[in-house]
């Protein structure tokens, strides 16, 4: 039987991150990944997105400049899927380069637990560790409608070789918008369809409620209260009914109706760790039910948003407090969150319901006539959340809001002052230049 000290199952931020930290701490790590080693950030989520993103964006400028710079651009969709494959092939490769040049054995397998330490391969090989750390993310969750296996997936999107001229997208979470707006801009006609009338739950609606407008006005058809009955193949096509007895001929159908923690083919029961689809359970050390098993990232349910940074920051508090470093609870800083459409919108730290349950100032400000957002035809707006002289929160739409947001997270998170900002030389004309005005 093969040992070690920690064994990762996962090799995602959180699983890579966890095994860099205890390899360099002089411990004997063994990682293991079914799939394509890097996760879903790099391969199939972040990182793609944003690539893709990009393109977009300079068309969008391009709009936005239609005076200053007249005439019609277009997206090469092939020409950018072939700059996004360009990264994405690269990082598996990188990753898997990166943690053997480090002394840590891979193993490209689904692991499962015969007890409480050990776990066996498909070929027979067990394999013990003294630490198990569980960081193997979240999977698209496939709807139930009939017919849904015509329904591609988040990954399927960010893969398409050519752009259909028509696309229906369900749900109304973070992949639904951004695909929405990334497809209508490029050129197709989008359909979002969400069953319910809450777009991107968990955002400050007065957000939803302006970028909705914005992005119909840009083409894309929202159908809220819609849920499929079916899908049916139609020669190309597909046949969306709903159920209302509506129907509609498209070209391609994106599930975007959540993700559930990947812990099949683990038998986590027989190593007594509970879970149920929203995650792991962990305590506030992201400690499993076994107290030798761990859980990092997206599968451990530890209250957190499914966000790569949070990953990130629970892989290093456990290498810590596996490490002896801390013998404290996790504890997470403000979390800042963005969604990377046309324009952005992005949020941190205190929100307006809470604002109103706490008494905190709640000021709103249209940017749109700041002369750095006025130089760029930014239609943008903030709100900000102040208290004692702080800045407690923020949320903003704009075509920067994924870059401003993180001077705000600073701000609050540092809790700085108008004092603070003002003993600062910053670049300008800068957006971060303008800090002190939201003081
Ligand atoms: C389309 C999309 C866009 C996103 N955009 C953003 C964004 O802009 N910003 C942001 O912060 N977050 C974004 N996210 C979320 C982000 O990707 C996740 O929060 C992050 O990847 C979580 O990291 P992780 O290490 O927990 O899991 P993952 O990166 O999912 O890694 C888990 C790894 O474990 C492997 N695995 C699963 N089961 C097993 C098994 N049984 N055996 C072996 N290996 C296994 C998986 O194949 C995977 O490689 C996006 C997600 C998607 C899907
Ligand atoms: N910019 C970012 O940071 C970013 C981008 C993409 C994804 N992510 C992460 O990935 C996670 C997954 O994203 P997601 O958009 O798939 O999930 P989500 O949980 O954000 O949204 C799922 C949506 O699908 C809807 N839905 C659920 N079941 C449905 C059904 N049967 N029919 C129609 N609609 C249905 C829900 O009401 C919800 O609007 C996010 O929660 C986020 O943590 C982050």
């Amino acid at each position: 039987m093969l040992k070690y000290d920690v064994g990762i199952i996962g090799s995602g931020s959180a699983g890579t991150t966890v095994a860099y930290g205890m390899r360099t701490a002089g411990k004997s790590v063994a990682i293991f990944e079914d799939y394509i080693w890097g996760g879903t950030c790099a391969n199939m989520g972040c990182d793609p997105k944003k690539i893709i993103v990009n393109s977009i964006d300079v068309l969008r400028q391009a709009q936005l400049f239609q005076k200053e710079v007249p005439g019609q651009l277009k997206i090469d969709w092939p020409a950018v899927m072939a700059k996004k494959q360009k990264y994405v092939d690269a990082h598996p490769v990188r990753t898997l380069a990166g943690l053997t040049g480090d002394d840590i054995a891979t193993y490209h397998a689904i692991p499962r637990f015969i007890n409480a330490d050990t776990v066996v391969l498909p070929d027979g090989t067990q394999i013990q560790a003294n630490t198990w750390v569980l960081a193997t993310g979240k999977r698209p969750t496939r709807p139930t409608f009939t017919g849904a296996q015509l329904a591609e997936t988040s990954e399927d999107f960010l893969n398409m070789p050519t752009l259909p001229a028509d696309i229906t997208i369900v749900g109304g979470g973070y992949i639904a918008v951004e695909f929405a707006s990334i497809a209508q801009l490029a050129g197709a006609q989008v359909h979002l369809l969400q069953h319910n009338q809450h777009l991107l739950r968990g955002f400050e609606p007065w957000l939803v409620d302006k970028l909705v407008p914005e992005m119909t006005a840009q083409g894309v058809d929202f159908q809220f209260d819609t849920e499929v009955a079916s899908l049916k193949k139609q020669a190309d096509r597909i046949l969306v009914t709903t159920t209302d007895g509506r129907t509609f001929l498209t070209d391609k159908v994106i599930a975007a109706t959540g993700r559930h923690a990947a812990v099949e083919g683990l038998d986590l029961a027989t190593a007594g760790v509970e879970f149920d689809s929203q995650g792991i359970k962990v305590n506030g050390h992201l400690q499993t039910t076994n107290p030798n098993i761990f859980a990092a990232g997206d599968v451990a349910n530890s209250g957190t948003p499914n966000l790569t940074p949070v990953a990130g920051y629970e892989a290093r508090y456990l290498v810590d407090f596996l490490n002896g470093q801390t013998a404290a609870e996790i504890n997470y800083p403000v979390i800042s969150s963005a969604v990377y459409g046309h324009p952005r919108i992005a949020q941190v730290g205190v929100s307006t319901a809470e604002a109103k349950i706490k008494g905190y100032d709640v000021t709103d400000y249209d940017l749109s006539s700041w002369f750095n957002y006025m130089r760029l035809n930014d239609q943008a707006s903030a709100r900000v959340i102040k208290h004692d002289g702080k800045i407690v929160g923020a949320s903003l739409i704009s075509e920067q809001a994924d870059e401003i947001i993180n001077m705000f997270v600073t701000a609050v998170n540092s809790e700085t002052t108008a004092d603070d900002v003002t003993k600062q030389i910053m670049t300008y004309p800068t957006m971060e230049s303008d800090l002190g005005y939201f003081y």
